[in-house]
């Protein structure tokens, strides 16, 4: 991998959301997905969306991936307002299936480079590359029907990160998954994330997922999504969960979120100096897996600790 691909800048912000208000309109019936919704991403950040179901996460990443347009407010990357989808916005879904099963792993991988001009060579070195990046290098000529569906998770990720965008967009990418799988997956995405340093926006609706895949979260109200709150995370990872320091900021969250009695959080009024300034002060220590409390499996969908 070409390291200078995902190069981070001092403080640099690569997407900016400034008051972007989404809607669907069918008719004249509309409904109201999000409310001016400003937020930034900085080169190497791991910014995760997080709010309850419904809350427009992943109309938001639609509108960043280029698909809908913003009713009101602006999205730019790198600048540039977003217009269209470009290969510079690769989004990874939850659905695995979306991999053609008539092409082998390889073939998945190599499928958009070539389909971007790419020499075949090329590609393939380059899908080899990414392939074995998330460990399924014995696996290249495998068809998607035969792996599990953290391989097929791995695979979009190969595919996603082997087209080198300037952010990487994840909708809920392990969310059908099973726990233990998911678990390992969102510590494998830490090991890329530190041997690589992409750029991700990372949407979910679990808050211990938030904590640990990403460095900032942004909190966003029930339907229509506003900004909540936003919180660094860059301090926890799979080892700390379950800790004291841990669930405090998940309680936290939580009642950021569903408690309006809570104190009005300084929301967007966090000053960019106090928000984490780049990605690096992640540490870097070897993650060990520890059980998280049943009391913490805290899923937005119900608003209820499960
Ligand atoms: N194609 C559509 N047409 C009309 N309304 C839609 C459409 N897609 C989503 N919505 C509505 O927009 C709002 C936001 O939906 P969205 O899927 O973005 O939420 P979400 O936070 O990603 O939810 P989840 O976590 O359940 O995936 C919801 O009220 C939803 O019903």
């Amino acid at each position: 991998m070409d390291a200078q691909r995902f190069p981070i800048g001092p403080n640099e912000a690569l997407l900016r959301a400034e008051g972007v208000t989404l809607e669907y309109r069918s008719g004249a019936a509309s409904v109201r997905a999000t409310e001016k919704v400003s937020f930034e991403v900085h080169r190497g950040d791991r910014l995760v969306l997080l709010g309850p179901s419904g809350c427009g996460k992943s109309t938001l990443l639609k509108a960043i991936a280029g698909f809908i347009t913003p009713r009101a407010g602006s999205l730019t990357l790198d600048g540039q307002p977003i217009v269209r989808p470009g290969p510079d916005r690769i989004v990874v879904f939850q659905e695995f299936d979306q991999l053609p099963p008539w092409k082998t792993v390889k073939g998945n991988v190599m499928f958009p480079l070539l389909a971007g001009g790419m020499a075949r060579a090329e590609a393939q070195a380059r899908a080899l590359h990414w392939i074995g990046k998330v460990g399924l290098s014995p696996f290249a000529d495998a068809f998607p029907h035969t792996l599990s569906g953290g391989m097929k998770a791995r695979v979009a990720i190969a595919r996603a990160l082997a087209m080198q965008p300037a952010i990487l967009l994840m909708d809920e990418p392990f969310a059908a998954l099973d726990a233990l799988t998911r678990r390992s997956m969102q510590e494998e995405l830490q090991t890329l994330w530190e041997e690589n340093r992409f750029t991700m926006l990372f949407v979910t609706h679990s808050i211990e997922e938030a904590l640990v895949v990403g460095n900032r979260i942004v909190l966003l109200s029930p339907h229509p999504g506003r900004v909540r709150a936003e919180l660094n995370s860059h301090q926890f990872d799979l080892s700390s969960a379950g800790g004291e320091a841990f669930q405090a900021a998940a309680q936290r969250i939580h009642r950021l979120l569903f408690d309006h009695d809570a104190p009005a959080p300084a929301v967007l009024s966090t000053p960019l100096s106090t928000r984490l300034p780049t990605a690096l002060s992640m540490p870097l220590s070897t993650r060990l897996p520890t059980p998280l409390p049943t009391e913490l499996s805290t899923q937005l969908s119900t608003g209820l600790h499960a």
